[in-house]
């Protein structure tokens, strides 16, 4: 039986400062983040996961965006290498989380920077935005650590959006789900569906058909209940004022060797 853990990271008390780029800054409600926060991670207990609290990092607003911090394939946790400078610090206490769980640890080390948020698994085909926060060498870095493993990394342009998985993320049986004016080059993916909201091309996969998703995405929610998944929608608005998304609150762990 495949282990279901998930790290997260609780919010940091400067999360309103946290980084906007493409998108006009709101007013954050940091005591309703935390509320939101608590409410996504019991979603995930609720279906079967086992969360582990990174330490958190109060003095790095965007660290409850823990998925950007480290990428897992097999048994083995990529800490990255945050493409944002005010970011960097966050990777500390991951290190400690992922290597206390038995993890092989490897690093993204300069000149190459890579973001979680731009590493898209399905299956063994690994899909990487090249981007605003990822770059070759970070490409070429991410290659040479898991292709070794068995994985096949597509590198994918990103220009429009912050990361890959704002644009798009997958379903259980491998369909991408997104937005194509998002996407630089939409024909790069085999097998696509269109969604009618932005938030809707982020879903999280609980396992058992259940798609965690943004309660933002009610339309795409009714689709995706229609082909037959089950969303499980969270209200996250916070964090979506900082272009964060169901994806990178939490990364899944499957495959520990323990
Ligand atoms: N993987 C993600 O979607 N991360 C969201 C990061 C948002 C944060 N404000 C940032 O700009 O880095």
């Amino acid at each position: 039986m495949p282990s279901k853990k998930a790290l997260i990271r609780r919010p940091s008390p400067r999360l309103a400062e946290g980084l906007v780029t493409h998108i006009e800054r709101e007013k954050v409600d940091v005591d309703l983040a935390v509320e939101q926060w608590e409410a996504y991670a019991e979603a995930l207990r609720t279906h079967g996961w086992e969360t582990i609290e990174v330490d958190p990092a109060d003095d790095c607003p965007d660290s409850v965006f823990v998925e950007d911090t480290v990428v897992m394939y097999k048994n083995v946790a990529l800490i990255t290498r945050p493409g944002a400078e005010a970011r960097r610090d966050e990777t500390i206490g991951v290190e400690e989380a992922v290597a206390s769980l038995g993890c092989s640890v490897n690093w993204i080390w300069e000149p190459g920077t890579l973001d979680g948020g731009d590493v898209l698994k399905v299956g063994d085909t690994i899909y990487v935005g090249r981007g605003g926060r990822t770059n070759a060498a970070g490409v070429q870095q991410l290659r040479a650590a898991f292709e070794p493993l068995g994985a096949r990394v597509v590198t994918v342009p990103v220009s429009k959006v912050l990361h890959l998985k704002s644009a798009i993320t997958a379903l259980p049986d491998g369909t991408i789900l997104g937005r194509i004016p998002q996407l630089d080059v939409p024909s790069l993916f085999p097998r696509f569906l269109p969604v009618p909201e932005e938030s809707g091309a982020h879903v999280v996969l609980l396992g058992g058909g259940k798609l965690l998703m943004a309660a933002s995405a009610p339309k795409t929610a009714e689709l995706l209940a229609d082909l037959g998944h089950e969303p499980v929608p969270v209200d996250i608005s916070e964090f979506e004022k900082l272009e964060g998304c169901v994806t990178c609150l939490s990364v899944r762990m499957r495959e520990l060797y323990a």
